[in-house]
């Protein structure tokens, strides 16, 4: 299900933290957004699962306008992982992945056999399935960030919204995670602050700065030296990777 971001802003006391920014990820595609911290990243996505309302603009998903769907209806289509997506609540890593299968329930129906097997499936493939009985408080950062991926895919979402999912993994989650999100064929639209790792997974890469869409294209047509120089303010060489031909960032600690 293909998802278009049109000519979103979003403005909070007189200031513009979103401007203009039209994006769109083809079905089954997965799309970077990255750029430098406070540029928008997070204010736009938070507007794509629906936790601000954008100022202008609009966000639809295969055609329809997300703002006239119910919560629910939405939350069906799109499910999101955030960076305040706090599970303090005293409720096992089980219970919380479960809370993914709400917007397809009524009531507090126990789950049937195929959800329960959903949600095993999920814990397996999130390498969570030996915590389910832990309370999610206790978890650390990087076990709780695969409870909640495990429950947005509980959700059976058309289109994943993820902000920083891989901060908290070590790199063979961070690996496992991008691997699965390449073989799912789920719309993703993902917030990366590792250029390399945006480079290996994504199809499309949009660069925000100030608020603003400076750059969109494939990883080699956007990471480019200059860019990173302008919009990061900082020198690396690019070079293709070995094995997959992607661009790779090596950076220098010398100030451009
Ligand atoms: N509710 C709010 N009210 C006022 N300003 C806000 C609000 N939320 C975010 N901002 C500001 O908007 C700007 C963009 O924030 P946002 O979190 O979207 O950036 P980001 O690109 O995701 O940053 P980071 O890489 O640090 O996560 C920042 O300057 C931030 O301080």
């Amino acid at each position: 299900m293909e998802l278009r971001i049109e000519e979103l802003s979003v403005v909070t006391d007189g200031r513009t933290l979103v401007d203009r920014l039209s994006l769109t990820v083809s079905e089954g595609a997965i799309v970077g957004l990255v750029g430098p911290n406070g540029s928008g990243k997070s204010t736009a996505l938070r507007c794509v699962y629906r936790a601000l309302r954008p100022s202008a603009g609009a966000v639809r998903v295969g055609g329809q306008d997300l703002s006239r769907l119910t919560p629910r209806q939405s939350a069906r289509t799109v499910a999101a992982t955030t960076q305040d997506g706090g599970v303090d609540v005293d409720f096992t890593v089980e219970e919380v992945v479960a809370l993914g299968r709400a917007p397809h329930r009524r009531g507090n129906e126990p789950l049937n056999a195929r959800e329960r097997e959903l949600c095993r499936a999920a814990m397996e493939r999130l390498d969570i399935a030996h915590l389910a009985q832990r309370t999610v408080p206790g978890l650390s950062g990087g076990e709780r960030q695969r409870v909640l991926l495990a429950r947005a895919l509980v959700q059976e979402p058309r289109v994943l919204v993820l902000d920083e999912p891989t901060n908290h993994l070590d790199i063979r989650h961070q690996l496992g995670l991008l691997s699965f999100l390449r073989g799912a064929g789920l719309t993703v639209l993902v917030v990366l602050h590792d250029l390399n790792l945006a480079a290996a997974v994504c199809d499309r890469v949009g660069v925000l700065a100030d608020g603003r869409l400076v750059a969109t294209g494939t990883p080699a047509e956007v990471l480019t030296a200059q860019l990173v120089d302008e919009v990061f303010g900082v020198r690396a060489e690019v070079v293709p990777h070995p094995v997959s031909g992607a661009p790779q960032l090596l950076y220098s600690l010398d100030p451009s």
